[in-house]
């Protein structure tokens, strides 16, 4: 892991640029709600982050609650991803640039649908099949990742949520309801960004464009199920040794191809990526087996945590907060601020071990055809134009950059460069 870590320093170690959007400080009061802190005199066993808002209600983070392949008593403070309660939505903007990942408390939320990601992704294979998308789109309904122990399936809520699902009253309903309201808070955590950002005059500042706020967009929402038996293969050895890998694992589908030269011995994941969006909302089973890296490269370990959800900031969100008169796709890292809020990286490995995991990700963005910004192309004759780019070729755009699952920021795009 240590390459890996240094490799991402290096990527998103940005020079602070001396313009960066204003935010109104939080208090001294507000900084220590959101840097999680030990309410326990037992450390060792504990290793509880309950934000000081209200310690009668803030949640344990008990070691049955921490990934399993993490060893509590090592961890310190600075480790732990700070928890927010619902009320305090406004340090949002804040803390993102401060941490990678929230946990949200007190949330308006019904209870996660992990039972109905089970449901649907230990259907029969009949009924899987049937939830293809006719054009075999990676967004909508049901997918598969075998070589990496991996598959998902994608709510479609165009036409009420209807398509490509199952014949099912209650799963529909609480399919549609969890989406339905967590896209509402994640759109409320966009308005924070627009309530608590200032420009240079003191005037506030339209971070996320207010289409954001009143339109779902392409959101969607998506259940996932890693697990060992999906590894499996016909006439596979059982076990192998590990091999160097080549790297070039898929994100989004698996081919024949792809299959065969894949590692005999691997653990059930999702490589390190950034998503599209705006914001995601996540939530899982244990075994927990989700990292989150921060600016600096420092990975933190993601594990459910009872009546939480989880927010990380997709690509579109470093766009909406960079630099005034920036723009991360002309002016990489020159777009960067201090409160600029950068994608979070994310990886899923599956402790060693053999248990299931479920989760569940809400992934707020916009319509596919909203203008992202403008970009700069130099056409045969070597003239330079500006074309609007939107969402959609964006999101083409990333998914053609080889081997590289997230948006490196500053880097040039489409330049190939390491897989990470
Ligand atoms: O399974 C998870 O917790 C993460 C899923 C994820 O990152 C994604 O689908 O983009
Ligand atoms: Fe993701």
């Amino acid at each position: 892991m240590a390459w890996l870590t240094a490799h991402l320093k290096t990527l998103f170690a940005s020079k602070r640029p001396k313009n960066p959007p204003k935010r109104k400080p939080p208090t001294r009061e507000e900084k220590g709600k959101f840097r999680a802190t030990d309410d326990d005199d037992n450390t060792t066993t504990t290793t509880t982050t309950s934000p000081s808002y209200n310690n009668q209600s803030s949640p344990k983070r008990s070691n049955s609650n921490r990934s399993s392949n993490t060893n509590s008593s090592d961890l310190t403070d600075s480790d732990l991803l700070p928890i927010l309660h619902y009320e305090e939505l406004h340090l949002v903007p804040q803390i993102l640039t401060e941490f990678p990942a929230f946990y949200l408390v007190g949330h308006p939320l019904p209870p996660p649908p992990l039972s109905q990601a089970k449901q649907i992704l230990t259907s029969t294979d009949s009924v899987k099949q049937s939830l293809i998308h006719p054009r075999k789109s990676t967004v909508r309904g049901y997918n598969h990742a075998k070589p990496s122990g991996r598959e998902w399936w994608d709510y479609s809520p165009e036409n009420g949520g209807t398509m490509l699902t199952l014949d099912d009253e209650e799963f529909r309903h609480s399919t549609r309801e969890y989406f339905e309201k967590s896209i509402q808070l994640l759109q409320k955590i966009c308005g924070e960004f627009n309530n608590n950002t200032f420009t240079e005059s003191g005037d506030k500042r339209v971070v996320v464009p207010e289409e954001v706020m009143s339109d779902i967009g392409f959101s969607t929402m998506r259940y996932l199920r890693y697990s060992p038996t999906i590894l499996e293969r016909p006439n596979a050895p059982k076990m192998e040794p590990p091999v160097a890998s080549s790297s070039s694992s898929s994100h989004s589908g698996s081919s024949s191809k792809s299959q065969q030269k894949e590692d005999g011995y691997s653990l059930p994941r999702m490589e390190a990526h950034t998503d599209h969006g705006i914001l995601t909302l996540m939530t899982a089973t244990e075994p927990s087996g989700l990292y989150v890296w921060d600016r600096n490269g420092k990975i933190f370990s993601a594990p459910p945590i009872e009546n939480t959800v989880m927010v990380i900031a997709g690509d579109l969100m470093t766009h909406f907060t960079a630099m005034e008169g920036k723009n991360v796709i002309n002016d990489g890292k020159e777009a960067i601020a201090e409160g600029t809020v950068l994608p979070t990286v994310h990886a899923v490995v599956l402790p060693k071990g053999g248990a299931e995991r479920y989760s569940v990700a809400v992934f707020l963005r916009p319509r596919r055809d909203m203008v992202v910004s403008k970009h700069r192309v130099t056409k045969e004759d070597g003239e330079v134009v500006e074309e609007n780019m939107t969402f959609g070729k964006w999101a083409e755009e990333k998914g053609r950059v080889r081997g590289r699952r997230c948006w490196m920021i500053g880097q040039e795009r489409l330049s190939g460069g390491q897989d990470i």
